[in-house]
């Protein structure tokens, strides 16, 4: 049988604790995650998503209930501790990336976290080609651009940089936040078929957060439903397969 790779057992999320306006956010949060899955989440404004993906990123620690990491606990474990095998893309497509280092700079980094930057450059020369090969899967142009520094880049470049940053290593858990939302139509839909593409060819285990209803439904094999802090649809299989954009919304009612 499969092992989960991550499990939230009974989570809560507590806000103001001990005021007037103390709020639960988590609703108790039970959620199996298995290797390959690459599940999209949706929900209204205000449903909990982002603060699960602050407590399963370690930005938030859970006030009850239990994190598992292939069978470790993780509830405590701090932000830190847990890039070693977690990784994040947000919607801003400044962060993730440092702008006055060349796109290739910035790949060497995230493929050597933690070394002295000296060591690290000194290895770029005969990086190039692989890089470049690697940026040119993300189809915008990316591949002439290996000497620009980050912050001259278009959004939609940029963000697909976060994206190949937060997934150089293979990170056992991959968050994307919303990472297509702050791109037009088209280079969202470039980016998604990109996230797409390198989900399945590294058999990556992913959740993606959107309010792109279309993209829910087409990408993954797992999808959940995030109303008043609880998951109110989990949907596998013919479920998802059938689900349609008239479906989906009712789910919102
Ligand atoms: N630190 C906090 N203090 C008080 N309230 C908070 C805090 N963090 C989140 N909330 C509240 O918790 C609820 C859930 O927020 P969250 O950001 O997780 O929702 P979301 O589903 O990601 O929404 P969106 O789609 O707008 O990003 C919201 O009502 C929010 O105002």
């Amino acid at each position: 049988m499969t092992k989960p790779i991550l499990e939230l057992k009974n989570v809560t999320t507590v806000v103001n604790r001990g005021t007037a306006s103390q709020t639960t956010i988590l609703k108790v949060i039970n959620l199996t995650i298995n290797p390959g899955d690459f599940i999209t989440i949706v929900g209204t404004n205000g449903a909990g998503k982002s603060t699960l993906f602050n407590v399963i990123g370690g930005n938030l620690t859970a006030d009850g209930g239990q994190l598992l990491h292939n069978g470790q606990d993780i509830t405590h474990l701090s932000q830190e501790g847990r890039t070693k095998f977690l990784a994040r893309v947000f919607q801003d497509p400044k962060l993730g990336t440092a702008p006055r280092m060349t796109v290739a700079e910035n790949l060497l980094l995230a493929e050597k976290r933690g070394q002295a930057r000296h060591l690290v450059f000194r290895r770029l020369k005969s990086r190039l080609t692989e890089f470049k090969t690697l940026v040119a899967t993300m189809n915008n142009g990316l591949e002439n651009r290996l000497m620009t520094a980050t912050g001259a880049l278009s959004g939609g470049q940029r963000q697909a940089l976060s994206f190949l940053m937060a997934t150089l290593k293979r990170p056992d858990i991959l968050l994307l936040d919303e990472h297509t939302a702050a791109l037009d139509p088209h280079t969202s839909a470039t980016l998604m078929a990109a996230t797409d593409q390198r989900i399945r060819e590294d058999k990556l285990t992913a959740l993606m957060i959107t309010h792109h209803m279309e993209d829910a439904i087409h990408y993954g094999n797992r999808l959940l439903v995030f109303k008043d802090g609880q998951i109110k649809a989990d949907l596998t299989g013919k479920d998802k397969a059938t689900l349609t954009p008239e479906k989906l919304a009712a789910y919102f009612e």
